[in-house]
């Protein structure tokens, strides 16, 4: 039977190879003995299997370090597996690092521009919610300022206000909402909450449990880059507090 999940994931492992250089040094006299420097293998995610049906709205928990954005970053394409598959069936949106698709020497404006075309918009589309994805950010004092002069809470203004405005059928953020003050934020979390309940797949990487169980049905723990958990968000928040 065809697996009609919309996100799917099989045997996902993903190593990251870690150099080991103590000092220049170290550094220069390995250069003239010919040799590398010492690299390490470490395996950040483990033989993930991970089924996310339609409307489904899923947050992915996890100490420091546990792999929830190097999973995140997979399902977005960001990162390819060094095994496995992941597919994603729907128009895929992600907030995934602070900055990450604005270009620093342009203007918020065209920065709009640019991000929107990234994220699948037309031309025509993005010109006929620019105002909508201006007034939604809060900034249109600086749309004409080069984003390299942004604090990083305005460019995760602009960057949500793109990514939601491209009607996303899958939509990934990472902790990034964070950088947001109390305001935006609860305006973000509100805007989350609207695609969910239009039936929107929604991935969420958050530390802000009280948060995520209000927004998310389940949650799945990642540990040192495996998956020990995946159940109901509160169950699985109880899990990882210890309780
Ligand atoms: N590009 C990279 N090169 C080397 N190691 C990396 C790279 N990206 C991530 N890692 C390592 O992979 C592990 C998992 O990182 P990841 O960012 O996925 O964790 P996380 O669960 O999102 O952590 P946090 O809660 O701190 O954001 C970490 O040990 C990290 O150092």
């Amino acid at each position: 039977m065809a697996d009609s999940a919309t996100i799917i994931v099989d045997d996902l492992t993903k190593t990251f190879r870690l150099k080991h250089v103590h000092s220049l040094k170290e550094m220069a006299s390995r250069a003239v003995r010919g040799r590398q420097a010492e690299v390490d293998e470490f395996t950040a995610l483990d033989s993930i299997d991970l089924r996310v049906a339609e409307g489904e709205t899923l947050a992915l928990l996890g100490f420091n370090g546990s792999g929830k954005s190097t999973l995140l970053k997979c399902i977005s394409g960001v990162l390819t597996p060094d095994r496995g598959t992941v597919g994603v069936r729907g128009r895929l949106a992600g907030l995934i690092e602070v900055g990450a698709g604005f270009h620093p020497d342009l203007t918020g404006r065209e920065n709009v521009f640019l991000n929107g075309a990234i994220l699948g918009m037309t031309e025509k589309q993005i010109t006929a919610r620019f105002d909508e994805i201006v007034a939604f950010s809060e900034i249109e004092k600086f749309i004409d300022t080069e984003v390299k002069f942004y604090s990083s809470g305005m460019f995760l203004r602009l960057a949500f206000s793109v990514a939601v405005h491209t009607d996303p059928e899958v939509f990934l953020v990472d902790e990034i909402l964070a950088v947001g003050d109390e305001p935006f934020q609860e305006k973000c979390i509100t805007r989350i909450k609207e695609l969910r309940d239009e039936g929107r797949t929604l991935v969420i990487v958050s530390h802000q449990l009280d948060m995520v169980e209000k927004l998310c049905r389940r949650a799945v723990l990642l540990e040192h880059g495996r998956m020990v958990a995946d159940g109901p968000t509160s169950d699985v928040v109880r899990q990882m507090r210890g309780e």
